[in-house]
């Protein structure tokens, strides 16, 4: 049986190092502020709103909600997001998505300060993941793959590492930062032709595809460490699941990552160093 990577650990390992962070703006006179941003009322965003503020509030980081109707026109987002940006009080706003269809996403990005964006909403951000720069910062769950990896000692250096799924959100992020530490990254997707070949011969398996259960026992092997970045919810018990089909692939690999309390928890913790630090740029 392998072994299950289990997001607490990792969260917790965050949480300690982020206290004396916490101590020192408090010595400074720097309360840290989250806003979170959420329109209309989706169970995945009301979860992670709900794990954001218990993390928080254990760390001692003010959230301020700001919650808009499901059918909120385009102006009164950007509002919203236009407030945020302009309130010196808030150091980082999370903007939940995706958000509903009548609403653009790239518009409201542009409105958002690239400082106070903790989770990789603007272009500023995501050059930076791209360049490897310090602006901004890079998606919070795409950083927690990072972290449950290098936490457990799954070596990155030269590993080949295959990459399930290619949004902005997350696939294409966590590409480039894995590359960033020398594991040569294979990106697959939907499209991609020999797909379950392809992610068995992978040392390590990161699954993004954003569907349910959508790698099974065809796609892995023995020796192998999977990362399971999906949130979905079974229609059928209506529990959550991952875009692994864990029962049946954590018997044959090395290390797996469940869904619920695999990488989702270490988000949220990841979230909370995002907002420190960027109370912590505020000050310099
Ligand atoms: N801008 C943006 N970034 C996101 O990363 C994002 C988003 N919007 N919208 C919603 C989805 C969903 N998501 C979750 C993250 C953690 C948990 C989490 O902490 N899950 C706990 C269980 C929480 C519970 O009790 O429901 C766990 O996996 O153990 C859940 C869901 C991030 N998302």
């Amino acid at each position: 049986m392998s072994q299950e990577l289990t997001g607490a650990p990792v969260a917790q390992a965050v949480m300690e190092g982020l206290r004396p962070r916490i101590a020192a703006l408090a010595r400074d006179g720097v309360s840290p502020k989250l806003a979170i941003v959420r329109v209309g009322e989706r169970s995945g965003d009301l979860s992670y709103e709900r794990g954001a503020c218990k993390r928080c509030s254990s760390l001692g980081i003010e959230v301020e909600k700001i919650v808009l109707p499901g059918d909120t026109p385009q102006i009164q987002l950007e509002h919203a997001i236009e407030c945020v940006s302009g309130d010196g009080s808030v150091h980082g706003c999370l903007l939940l998505r995706p958000l509903p269809r009548t609403l653009d996403e790239r518009r409201v990005a542009f409105l958002l300060s690239v400082e106070k964006d903790v989770d990789c909403l603007t272009d500023g951000s995501l050059a930076g993941v791209f360049a490897g720069r310090p602006t901004g910062f890079p998606p919070c769950t795409a950083e927690a793959v990072v972290l449950m990896l290098e936490h457990y000692g799954c070596g990155l250096r030269g590993a080949d590492v295959v990459v399930v799924g290619r949004s902005l959100v997350i696939g294409r992020p966590v590409a480039m930062m894995l590359q960033a530490r020398n594991a040569t990254v294979t990106m697959c997707h939907t499209k991609t032709h020999g797909l379950a070949e392809k992610c068995r011969a992978a040392d390590v398996l990161v699954v993004a595809a954003g569907h349910a259960r959508v790698v099974g026992a065809d796609f892995v092997r023995d020796g192998q460490t999977v990362i399971d970045v999906g949130i979905n919810r079974d229609e059928v018990t209506g529990k959550l699941c991952g875009d692994v089909d864990y029962d049946t692939v954590a018997p044959i690999v090395s290390a797996i990552s469940p869904v619920p309390r695999g990488v989702g928890s270490v988000t949220t913790a990841v979230l909370a160093k995002h907002v420190i630090e960027a109370a912590e740029r505020s000050c310099t």
